[in-house]
């Protein structure tokens, strides 16, 4: 077996050697099952692609509790400096305790690394069990903002010194009055930036140019937390217009040239530049956008959105193109080149250890791996192998019953299918 060597960001590019390290976490609960499943595929893509010309070189890193078990540490310092030294990782799910206990190790390593854009893309594979009449309408990639929002973690229970300080900092310093049960309140706080949030908007268009795509939703709920989510809408659109300039069309735009000219001149200047190929900048405020990924998908295309609408947004729209067991993402900085694979979904606990779940949501997330690393031919090999298998009819448990005719194969099994089919 190849020694491997590191990847590299040179001048902005990654540089891929042909055998690179590539750290990983196996991840808590079901995580183990479905780590051992999609290795197994991943390596089978590159061997079957590249005839042992190339391969990747697992180095395994610790977090969740078998990193708590083996070094009385939930995330080890070496596992944030391991991934930071060589760029690129994987990652199974880690669970997340309830009201209490540890925060996150996955917002955790998201923050440490500055991991700022959560990329997730909603397609679907033919044969796939859906609750929509037409899944196939649903083509979206999400950007969700991966930093800050609420997940910054600044939050304080009920009685803390730290709550009752804010509290009587917000009554006596601001003139707040409407905290409707102050004594028994516990405080978080939203921070939202312009930095965080252009960034995040930059990246989702400059996707979305490179990709061809037709337009890119900015989603927040600005009419309630204005200066928070209604700003984020109003940095993303000021960024679309200084950076992309005749490249894009905004509804900032739309509205400015209604104001002046009306409404037919403003459609007319929309029409062009649609016909022009501009992309479209839009906005949409989160709760009819759920309402309308369902009733009129294919009107969206890219989504940028702050973190905790984005977290929310992956989960339904998975839900739309077969669910959880095959939704993908990346935690990317497109500016150190840092990256981190992982599913959407999470440690699935009642299922750990049963080799049931479906290993997709991480095959699939090797497979963006694959794309980041410039390995296109095992990229395809996987998409390839998973269309054929679910085309198949052989699935595991969460689509096998919701699907006439199926057969049901373990978590390892699927895996043994994909590999056979590829
Ligand atoms: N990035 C991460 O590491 C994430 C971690 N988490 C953490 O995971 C833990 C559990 O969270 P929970 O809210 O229950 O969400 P999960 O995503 O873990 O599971 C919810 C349900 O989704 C379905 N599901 C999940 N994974 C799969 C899979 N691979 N194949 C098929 N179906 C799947 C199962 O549905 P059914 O019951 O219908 O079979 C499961 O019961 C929490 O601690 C949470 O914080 C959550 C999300 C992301
Ligand atoms: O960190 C967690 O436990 C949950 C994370 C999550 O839901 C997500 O990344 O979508
Ligand atoms: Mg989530």
């Amino acid at each position: 077996m190849p020694v491997g060597e590191k990847i590299r960001v040179e001048n902005g590019v990654l540089k891929v050697p042909d055998h690179p390290i590539i750290p990983f976490i196996e991840g808590d609960g079901t995580g183990p099952d479905i780590w051992a499943a999609a290795s197994r595929v991943l390596e089978a893509a590159v061997d079957k692609a590249y005839k042992g010309q190339k391969s990747i070189v697992w180095k395994e890193v610790l977090a969740g509790e078998k990193a708590f078990q083996q070094t009385g540490e939930w995330l080890p310092q070496e596992t944030i400096d391991t991934i930071r030294e060589y760029i690129i990782a994987i990652k199974g799910p880690l669970t997340t305790p309830i009201g209490g206990g540890i925060r996150s190790l996955n917002v955790a390593l998201r923050q440490e690394l500055d991991l700022y854009t959560c990329l997730r893309p909603v397609r679907y594979f033919e044969g796939v069990p859906s609750p929509v009449k037409r899944p196939e309408d649903t083509d979206m990639v999400i950007f969700r903002e991966n930093t800050e929002d609420i997940y910054a973690g600044i939050e304080y229970p009920r009685g803390s010194e730290e709550s009752d300080k804010l509290l009587k900092f917000l009554q006596e310093e601001l003139g707040v009055k409407n905290i409707r049960f102050p004594g028994s309140s516990g405080i978080g706080i939203k921070p939202v930036s312009e930095e965080g949030s252009k960034r995040l908007v930059r990246a989702a268009i400059n996707y979305a140019l490179n990709e061809g795509r037709r337009n890119v939703t900015l989603v927040h709920k600005g009419n309630i937390m204005k200066y928070t989510e209604g700003a984020f809408k109003q940095w993303g659109y000021d960024l679309a217009e200084s950076e992309f300039g005749d490249k894009v069309f905004t509804w900032d735009q739309y509205d400015r040239i209604k104001e002046e000219k009306g409404t037919a001149a403003a459609d007319q200047a929309q029409k062009e530049a649609e016909e022009a190929g501009k992309l479209i900048i839009k906005d949409a405020i989160a709760d009819i956008f759920l309402q309308q990924i369902l009733t009129r998908p294919n009107e969206f295309d890219v989504v940028a959105t702050l973190n905790l609408n984005g977290d929310y947004i992956s989960d339904a729209l998975a839900a739309q193109v077969g669910g959880i067991g095959i939704a993908p993402g990346a935690n990317i900085n497109y500016v150190t080149g840092h990256a981190i694979f992982e599913a959407t979904h999470g440690t699935a606990p009642k299922y750990a250890g049963l080799d049931k779940v479906n290993p997709s949501s991480v095959i699939l997330s090797g497979e963006l791996m694959l794309r980041h690393l410039g390995w296109n031919e095992a990229a395809d090999l996987i998409i390839m192998a998973i269309g054929k298998t679910i085309a198949s009819k052989v699935v595991t448990y969460d689509f096998a019953r919701l699907m006439e005719d199926a057969q049901e194969v373990k978590c390892s099994g699927f895996a043994d299918a994909l590999i056979a089919n590829m």
